[in-house]
């Protein structure tokens, strides 16, 4: 048998990420979005590094160039970002060089301090600066010169940077004559030797060499894929209902309702736009079985009137490609969605695939499900529940005859102008047949998006996410603590987003957390505010803004719960009463949309609070990409004004029954504040989004947060206060 071996490369690069099984697969990003990029990359010996990332565009044009910074010492591990701005197959890669300047700055500061061969250093120092120098000068000269540097990997051959583009060369005189000043500088005896040092490590000349880095034994990684998808696949709020129960009517006389139906549904819009949501999405809208409908509170013998659960697909009626007689026809449904897209809302449709015992596929294609030995079907499961009014389809049975229909149906929905569907248990359907349909689907139709509803063990939910799934549910709801919390934020931040979009939902129709059952209004504030400021994706089922907290007896279930029966909601008169929180969802979907650092998912950074309820966490946005930035026809970018940085800190009790006061202690290096943002006093200025308060922090302030009046601060810092 023989093996393969390691193969690094003369500076070994490891641990690239984000990468889906080694780069297999490409990394989940958005357009726009921010990816934090990392690697290991270490050198035997003690001279320094330097890394960088480099990201390519679809068409293979280097369009930014970052240098990576070291982060924990001792692990090797180098940190940066990139962020593509348009949609397709980009690429990243990382390159590792020893950095010439990098080790004479370290050697040079410690000898020279220390009388230790002081005029070698200083002519060392000389001598690279010269080069670097030189290197400016024959770029500005001609600029296509080094187009080739990925080639030059010759030992002892300085590589410089790539950009050689007319607006960098232009720069470059300035460059060269800033860096022949430094050698000047160096070179001047009738300074003292660590002001001669100085003059080679000013800020300026720091920033030079960051940016156009002499490079010797350059390394490369090899280049890993980013799916780069549109924003709203990972950057929305959702917001669900049940298009049946929107305009529902009570008949007092008859004791019954008249359903809903797209044409009344359609006026409810306003107050899903008017919240701030972008995607409403609508439980199965086919027809329903009757055979084992389900009656009030999941009972098992419907009534006459009863309108079963949506999710038991198929009738008489019709199956997955028809619409349920009551919500109306086909125009009725384009209408509906022509409307939502008026106000800015797109349509999110429920794929489930199951059938009621009435659906035309059990009696067309009896193949398609699983006959025991008795003749009879078995009902589908999620131990452990029991849908005992649907029935599961075996894959294995016909693959090729199931796989044409789903992409019949999802294509005939797409053409009604559906682009996002909410998978239902996906995890009870083979991988293998996600991976197929959503490559299929997206090869035609980039734009459509799919989120996984699956609850079950984490290999199927993250291989669900590297199968092609947009996005995902997850266990937020279930994380309640402060120290739950903090370990499932760091998860979904920092560990998983290669593959794993998170889409926090604070309640569905089957989800009604004890948490929210006891804590009282606090309680639905608490977890709405962390939600919508947590991920860039959150979600909301009707209902959760009037705090509808009742549970089935022995269930996180709502009581009379929609799924099986008609809703009909006052919000006017919850919101006179003081029983909705509309005002809270409607400001926190419009920080959301001011705050573009809201909008990325991987810049999540935790910081500390000393009581063990509160929850503090920021996050940071640049209005520009780190390091040298290429447009797509090869223009380097001007660098960012820091004023256009945004930065917002959100601090939650997670108890919503008392207060809760302390301190938190902020990192600062990750907001990253410059000279420009400070008082006189070394303080920033805080803004509070939810009360139109303003402070002064520091590392170190001090909190009281009442979850009956203030159960948390969303604080937007302000930038450029020098002016
Ligand atoms: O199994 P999950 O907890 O992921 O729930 C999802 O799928 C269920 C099956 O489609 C669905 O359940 C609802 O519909 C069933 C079929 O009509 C019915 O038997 C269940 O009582 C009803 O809850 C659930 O809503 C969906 O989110």
């Amino acid at each position: 048998m023989s093996y393969g071996k390691a193969d690094y490369g003369r500076i070994p690069v490891t641990e690239v990420q984000p990468a889906i099984d080694g780069g297999k697969v490409p990394a989940k990003a958005f357009v726009g979005e921010e990816i934090t990029v990392s690697a290991v990359a270490f050198r035997e010996g003690h001279d320094q590094l330097g890394v960088s990332a480099v990201l390519y565009d679809p068409h293979g044009r280097e369009r930014q160039r970052v240098r990576l910074r070291p982060g924990t010492p001792g692990l090797d591990q180098w940190h940066g970002s990139v962020r593509p701005d348009g949609e397709g197959v980009w690429e990243f890669e990382i390159e590792a060089w020893d950095s010439p300047y990098d080790t004479w700055v370290h050697d040079a500061g410690v000898k020279i301090a220390a009388g230790v061969d002081v005029d070698l250093m200083l002519q060392e120092g000389i001598k690279l600066l010269s080069t670097a120098a030189d290197d400016a000068a024959s770029y500005a000269a001609e600029p296509a010169l080094n187009k080739g540097a990925a080639a030059l990997e010759a030992l002892s051959k300085f590589v410089g940077n790539k950009q050689s583009t007319p607006e960098s060369a232009a720069l470059l005189p300035r460059h060269e004559a800033t860096l022949r000043e430094a050698v000047q500088g160096l070179s001047d005896t009738t300074r003292e030797p660590l002001d001669r040092y100085a003059a080679g490590v000013a800020p300026e000349i720091k920033s030079l060499m960051d940016e156009r880095p002499l490079r010797r034994l350059v390394t490369y990684s090899g280049k890993f894929p980013l799916n780069v998808e549109r924003v709203a696949a990972g950057h929305a709020a959702w917001y669900e209902f049940f298009p049946r129960s929107e305009g529902a009517v009570f008949n007092q006389e008859t004791g019954t309702f008249t359903s809903g139906n797209f044409r009344t549904a359609a006026k409810s819009l306003d107050r899903v736009a008017d919240m701030g949501f972008n995607v409403i999405y609508m439980p199965p809208i086919h027809p329903i079985g009757r055979a084992h409908r389900k009656g009030p509170n999941n009972t098992l013998n419907a009534g006459e009137f009863d309108p079963g659960s949506p999710w038991a697909i198929g009738s008489p009626d019709g199956g997955h490609d028809a619409i349920h007689p009551e919500l109306g026809t086909v125009e009725d449904f384009e209408a509906f969605v022509a409307r939502a897209h008026e106000l800015g809302l797109e349509v999110a449709l429920d794929l489930a695939l199951q059938a009621s015992p009435d659906h035309p596929w059990v009696t067309e294609h009896p193949e398609w499900f699983t006959t025991r030995v008795d003749g009879t079907i078995a009902y589908a499961e999620n131990p452990p529940k029991k849908y005992q009014d649907i029935f599961p389809i075996n894959f294995d049975n016909d693959p090729k005859g199931i796989y044409k229909e789903v992409l019949r149906i999802v294509k005939l929905w797409i053409d009604r102008g559906v682009k996002i569907f909410r998978v239902d248990n996906p995890h009870t359907k083979p991988l293998q047949f996600w991976e197929w349909l959503i490559r299929k689907v997206n090869k035609d139709h980039p734009e459509v998006l799919f989120l996984a509803e699956a609850f079950t063990r984490p290999a199927m939910m993250g291989a669900l996410g590297k199968a092609g799934f947009q996005q995902s549910y997850t266990y937020f709801t279930w994380r309640n603590t402060k120290e739950e919390l903090y370990e499932y934020l760091q998860h979904v931040s920092q560990e998983s987003p290669a593959y794993f979009r998170p889409n926090f939902w604070v309640n569905t129709p089957d989800i009604l957390t004890e948490y929210l059952q006891y804590g009282g209004q606090a309680a639905f504030k608490i977890r709405a505010i962390l939600a919508a400021t947590a991920t860039p994706l959150w979600g909301m089922y009707a209902g959760y803004e009037l705090c509808e907290h009742v549970a089935r007896p022995g269930a996180e279930e709502y009581i009379d719960n929609e799924k099986y029966e008609f809703k009909n909601r006052d919000f006017a008169a919850a919101e006179a009463e003081g029983r909705s929180i509309i005002p809270l969802i409607r400001r926190l979907n419009e920080i959301r949309a001011a705050h573009p650092a809201l909008g990325d998912l991987r810049t999540l950074r935790l910081h500390d609070t000393s009581d063990d309820a509160t929850v503090a966490f920021s996050k940071t946005r640049h209005a520009q990409p780190h390091g040298v930035l290429t447009d797509a026809s090869g223009v380097v970018v001007p660098a960012e004004k820091s004023s256009d940085i945004d930065t917002v800190i959100v601090l939650v009790n997670t108890d919503s029954h008392y207060a809760r006061e302390g301190q938190v202690h902020l990192d600062l290096s990750a907001l990253d504040l410059r000279p420009e943002d400070l008082t006189d006093n070394g303080t920033f200025l805080v803004d509070d989004l939810l009360s139109g308060e303003t402070w002064e922090w520091s590392a170190e302030n001090y909190y009281r947060l009442d979850p009956h009046v203030r159960p948390a601060h969303i604080l937007s810092v302000r930038r450029g206060i020098r002016g």
